[in-house]
């Protein structure tokens, strides 16, 4: 593909593992941890690429940035080998990992921007721009001075996208960047990478278990298990290749019997006055809401998105999927 900016083609990645079986025992075993991987992605795309735990996710990332080097096959970064020019790569990428932290622990928000300066070698108007432009967007003026510790999580989570990006990266490799966050910052957070995609044309790809990450903001969705690529297209594609489901959450006034819902939705749970009933997540909430609500004394109500790991379960139960390359 002539504008690939991220290309895999067959790529491996195999460990070897040294187990302990028993006393002075050990048992080599080999873990193919991707497999025979081969994707593209062009400039200025977001792609989610999700999969349940152990997938291979973070293996790719790993292997994108060039902290890990394949087995096999051919990787290559806007023309870069990773695993060859990891420093020249350096420039061009941005990681921002959900769990863990690139920024000092100890100092001002502010000193580790400084740091960064030096260390990517950020012209001086191009680093004050920047970092201008990234403390207005995402909000970070009061909390430049305030010790990385003394943050919050999605206070901290916001400084390290701004970290990620101070030296203009052309491509942004986000690990689960919503994770633990209350629902207004998550929501800040999506709003600015969708600016950041649209106004930068930044290549984002996108590791979560949030598929509400994915849907607000990725047009495309890469799934992978057992280091292989299982799915590749649209977010609608997956739902219907998975069939999966929402769940409706019903706190009734009183206990009653099992709601007789309409069909296809139907009542999975019963616990007391709550009810918790499956409808097929294609489908809007609101007629099955009505229909409850003109016969049911309604208490409070609300929905829940089907999680990723669901999703593929059905997908592989159902096998009606598609685009496997
Ligand atoms: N350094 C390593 N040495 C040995 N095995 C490894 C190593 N790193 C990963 N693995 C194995 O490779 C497989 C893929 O792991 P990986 O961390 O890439 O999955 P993941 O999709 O990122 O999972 P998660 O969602 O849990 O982060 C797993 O079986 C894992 O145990």
């Amino acid at each position: 593909m002539a504008d690939a900016f991220i290309e895999l083609d067959h790529v491996e990645k195999v460990f070897d593992v040294r187990r302990r079986t028993g006393f002075l025992k050990r048992e080599r075993r080999r873990v193919r941890a991707v497999d025979a991987l081969s994707f593209t992605v062009a400039r200025g795309e977001m792609v989610g690429y999700i999969g349940p735990n152990g997938a291979g996710k973070s293996t790719t990332i790993k292997m994108l940035t060039g902290i890990l080097t394949p087995s096999g096959g051919r990787l290559r970064v806007a023309g870069i080998d990773p695993a060859r020019e990891r420093t020249r790569l350096a420039h061009r990428i941005g990681v921002v990992f959900g769990q863990r932290t690139t920024l000092w622990w100890d100092l001002p928000l502010i000193d580790s921007y400084r740091l960064m300066h030096r260390m990517y070698r950020i012209p001086d108007a191009r680093y004050r721009e920047n970092l201008d432009r990234l403390v207005a967007l995402l909000d970070l003026g009061d909390l430049l001075d305030v010790p990385v510790r003394q943050l919050s999580l999605g206070q901290r989570m916001r400084g390290d996208i701004a970290a990620a990006l101070l030296h203009d990266p052309q491509v942004l490799y986000l690990d689960e960047p919503t994770i633990g966050l209350d629902v207004v910052s998550k929501t800040r957070v999506r709003r600015f990478l969708r600016e950041l995609n649209a106004e930068r044309g930044t290549t984002v790809l996108l590791t979560t278990h949030d598929l509400q990450d994915i849907e607000q903001l990725c047009s495309r969705v890469m799934v992978i298990d057992h280091g292989r690529l299982m799915y590749d297209g649209p977010l609608a594609g997956l739902h219907e290749a998975g069939e999966s489901e929402r769940t409706l959450v019903v706190d009734l006034e009183r206990e009653a019997p099992p709601i007789d819902a309409p069909a296809p939705a139907r009542v999975v749970r019963v616990e007391g006055p709550r009810q918790w009933l499956a409808f097929p997540a294609s489908r809007s909430a609101a007629p099955l809401v009505a229909w409850i609500a003109e016969r049911y004394p309604l208490a409070d109500l609300s929905v829940r998105e089907p999680d990723i790991e669901a999703v593929i379960a059905r997908m592989y139960a159902e096998r009606a999927g598609r685009a496997v390359r």
